[in-house]
């Protein structure tokens, strides 16, 4: 049984298929620890590949009936979802945080910025409109009509265990797809009370599965599977690189939202104490471990004693703790192998001549706790420049003019956001053109919500997610066009 900070209700160590709760046929389970204590949080199954093949039965079903009713009636049931999520949003943010660690302030913040997903696709879903298609022929009518595309089958990581599920499965539902979600094994119990809450909400009928197991072999087969008819992954790049191949074979409609290297430029003609925060929250949210993370800052050299000394304060006086207590700014790293990865990366750099200060790692209240540092003097052939770091390292390169910070910022395989601080317009225009990113903050770190389009280019991703374009991922345009109708 959960301990006390969990609330019991939506706690559940079965997976959701068809609407019926499951365990393995094997009864083979596989143990959730919270990274902070290292404590067992609990089991979940780990499903056999007729479990899945059963999901995928269901989420067929499923999808003749859902995809027939109105949309008006999709609605209401995500709007019930959205309201189940705001009554049981503390236990949400709870669990989550013992499930992955993160401070309890972003873990509240993120039980909101996911539930806001299922509010705009309620809406969004009423509105996705055919089109009318002016005829070359007098006696023909030409249109469009969106169709829902099929099942889709969701795979999600471990660092947003609400949001990642809910951008995807809204926009799917209220499209009038079904949708199996397989959510990362490091944070099941989030995924499965979400389930508890759509269950509530009345999707009871296998338009919402969450299936857990092996993760490789369940992508495999859902890959596999003709009757899946799109495959939306986030996570790695390297992994959504085999998730591609995987889907060759049946053509699936893919959207991939993959890692990050952002670039956050401080321009020398900044409001210092605005990009000093920006920088901060940019880095430093979600304990270093989030896509949009600024992985590398590139600040002017005119500017930059003053900046580092503002920002470095302020990094010293972040509290590391357990994410359970108020007071907590960074939590833990998701398991061991990512501090480990990190301090790699901080030796790499130190190797090659980078400048390291910040507290000891000794300090670290715990073995999956990275203390927050500060890495100097960033050159491109180190790794703290090429790879996603996912922990709280600020990487800190110096530069001299415009042209050669975009070119910089844009020396990388990824391109999912980049940031940058400056007062002066042209220079905003200039950046905003040349920065080779799908998404671009000006002044700001704050850039998400379901009302954006968000998404990367280049090995950072294909399609978008949120925003009306999110929609757009689970409906096929139907064309036709209808002969013999006299136009008058
Ligand atoms: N672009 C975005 O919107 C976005 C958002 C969040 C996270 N991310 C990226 O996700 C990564 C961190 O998440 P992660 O460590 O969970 O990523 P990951 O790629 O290791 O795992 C993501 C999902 O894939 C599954 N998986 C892992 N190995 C697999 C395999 N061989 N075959 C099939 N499935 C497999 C995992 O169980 C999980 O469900 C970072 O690179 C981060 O930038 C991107
Ligand atoms: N912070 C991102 C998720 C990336 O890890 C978001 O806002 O969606």
């Amino acid at each position: 049984m959960p301990d006390a900070f969990i609330e019991p209700a939506l706690f559940r160590e079965q997976a959701y298929i068809g609407g019926r709760w499951i365990r393995s046929r094997e009864g083979d389970m596989k143990t959730v620890e919270d990274p902070a204590t290292l404590e067992i949080v609990g089991k979940v199954p780990m499903l056999e590949s007729d479990a899945i093949g059963d999901a995928i039965d269901s989420a067929q079903g499923a999808f003749e009936q859902w995809s027939q009713t109105a949309a008006v009636e999709r609605a209401d049931r995500l709007m019930a979802w959205y309201r189940a999520m705001h009554d049981n949003h503390e236990a949400l943010a709870r669990l989550m945080t013992r499930e992955q660690g993160k401070p309890i302030a972003d873990a509240r913040g993120e039980v909101t910025y996911a539930a806001s997903f299922l509010r705009w696709f309620a809406e969004e879903g009423r509105r996705s409109l055919g089109a009318r298609i002016p005829s070359e022929n007098p006696d023909s009518a030409l249109g469009t009509v969106e169709e829902p595309i099929g099942i889709a089958a969701i795979i999600t990581p471990w660092n947003f265990p609400l949001a990642m599920i809910t951008r995807k499965a809204a926009a799917a539902l209220a499209a009038g797809c079904s949708v199996i979600i397989k959510p990362a094994m490091e944070t099941p119990f989030s995924a499965l009370a979400l389930a508890v809450l759509a269950e509530e909400a009345g999707l009871t009928n296998g338009e919402f599965n969450v299936v857990t197991g092996d993760s490789k072999s369940i992508a495999s087969q859902l890959c596999a599977e003709p009757r899946v008819r799109a495959l939306s992954f986030t996570g790695s790049t390297h992994v959504g690189q085999q998730l591609l191949k995987n889907s060759a074979d049946t053509v699936k409609h893919v959207s991939m939202e993959l890692g990050g290297n952002a670039p956050l430029i401080v321009c020398d003609d900044v409001d210092l104490e605005q990009a000093v925060d920006g920088a901060l929250a940019a880095k430093f949210q979600t304990s270093g471990q989030d896509c949009l993370a600024a992985n590398r800052i590139f600040v002017h050299r005119r500017i930059y004693d003053e900046f580092i000394k503002g920002f470095s304060e302020r990094m010293n006086a972040l509290i590391v703790g357990n994410g359970a207590e108020e007071k907590t700014d960074i939590g833990p790293l998701i398991h061991a192998g990512a501090v480990e990865k990190a301090q790699a990366m901080v030796d790499d750099a130190q190797g090659k001549g980078a400048k390291v200060t910040g507290r000891s790692q000794d300090d670290a209240p715990g073995a999956n706790f990275f203390m927050p540092t500060l890495v100097e003097w960033i050159t491109p052939e180190m790794r703290l420049f090429r790879e996603e770091v996912f922990a709280p390292v600020a990487s800190i390169c110096v530069f001299d003019d415009d042209d050669s910070v975009i070119k910089a910022a844009n020396d990388t395989e990824y391109g999912l956001a980049a940031y940058i601080f400056t007062n002066n317009d042209a220079r905003i225009r200039k950046f905003l053109r040349r920065l080779d990113y799908g998404m671009v903050g000006i002044n700001t770190m704050d850039i998400t919500g379901p009302h954006v389009p968000f998404g990367g280019v280049k090995q950072s991703g294909l399609g978008r997610e949120g925003g009306h374009v999110g929609l757009k991922e689970y409906l096929e345009t139907k064309y036709y066009c209808i002969g013999g109708v006299p136009v008058h």
